[in-house]
């Protein structure tokens, strides 16, 4: 469903993409790589809030539309952002926040008077509830905790009714056990919904446990692609030049690299 053809991306004139051919399709990919080795990069130029240099991105086999078209906001609608500070609106409700998630299936005539139809504040509520916060929908979004924060980010990308959603780094910014539960919440958003999920993800024993594919970059190029059990000690100390990421305090004790978890049962998509 998306596909990007011998991608390059550069920032004046360096560049952070070197000509990725990937496919991603249904299932949960994780795409690794040290700091700097193009992972958001990728995300973005994949919404399209950074221009390919050179190359194609692909949306269900037709190009993003030029930046501020209607064929591109009608494409970036299929791909809903989780984003590792958030990017909530501070001083409005988890609920509201939500709602921003609609504002391309909202009138926007009645959006811009801040009014919005009925049916539009329950199904809301209904993804507040699906991400257990329902209680909590007329806090402020400033008031809620950080893994509280990432799940009304989560409520507001699926209010797009996204065929993907994207998330860069998702857990990076939340504690062990907050972590989890954002991730145990895409893992179901993926099974139940049959929502494609690509995270970027640092913790490899997060990649191991909840991908059934991993995409590596460095440098800007695409190193590895494959089942998370394939990545062995080698190919990671390769791919990091030292020892992976260790998991922060409190984390599950990390897996031997050789491990296949339980949650990589399907074959890579
Ligand atoms: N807007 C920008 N302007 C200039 N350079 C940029 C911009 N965005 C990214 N870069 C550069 O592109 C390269 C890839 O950055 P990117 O953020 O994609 O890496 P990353 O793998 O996501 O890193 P991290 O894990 O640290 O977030 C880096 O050298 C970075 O400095």
């Amino acid at each position: 469903m998306i596909e990007t053809r011998a991608l390059h991306v550069a920032f004046r004139g360096q560049s952070a993409l070197h000509d990725v051919n990937l496919q991603l399709g249904p299932g949960f990919t994780a795409i690794i790589g040290p700091s700097g080795a193009g992972k958001s990069t990728l995300m973005r130029a994949i919404n399209g809030l950074v221009p390919a240099t050179s190359g194609q991105v692909l949306l269900g086999g037709e190009g993003l539309g030029r930046p501020g078209s209607g064929l591109l906001r009608r494409q970036q609608r299929q791909l809903g952002m989780v984003f590792q500070q958030f990017n909530l609106v501070r001083r409005l409700s988890a609920l509201d926040n939500v709602l921003l998630g609609r504002l391309g299936a909202v009138n926007p005539v009645l959006g811009a008077l801040g009014i919005v139809p009925r049916a539009e504040r329950a199904y809301a509520l209904h993804l507040l509830e699906r991400v257990g916060l329902a209680d909590h929908a007329w806090k402020r979004a400033d008031q809620l905790s950080g893994g509280q924060q990432q799940r009304v980010g989560v409520a507001r990308a699926l209010a797009q009714q996204p065929r993907v959603i994207l998330a860069d780094e998702p857990i990076s910014s939340l504690d062990p056990r907050s972590a989890s539960e954002v991730m145990e919440l895409l893992r179901d958003i993926q099974e139940r919904d049959g929502i494609a999920i690509v995270a970027n993800l640092h913790f490899l024993y997060t990649v191991r446990e909840y991908a059934a594919r991993v995409v590596a970059l460095k440098a800007g190029q695409l190193v590895f692609d494959g089942h998370p059990g394939q990545l062995d000690r080698a190919l990671v100390h390769e791919l990091y030049d030292h020892d992976p990421p260790a998991a922060p305090e409190g984390s599950p004790p990390q897996p031997p690299l050789n491990f296949v978890p339980a949650g990589s049962r399907r074959p890579p998509a």
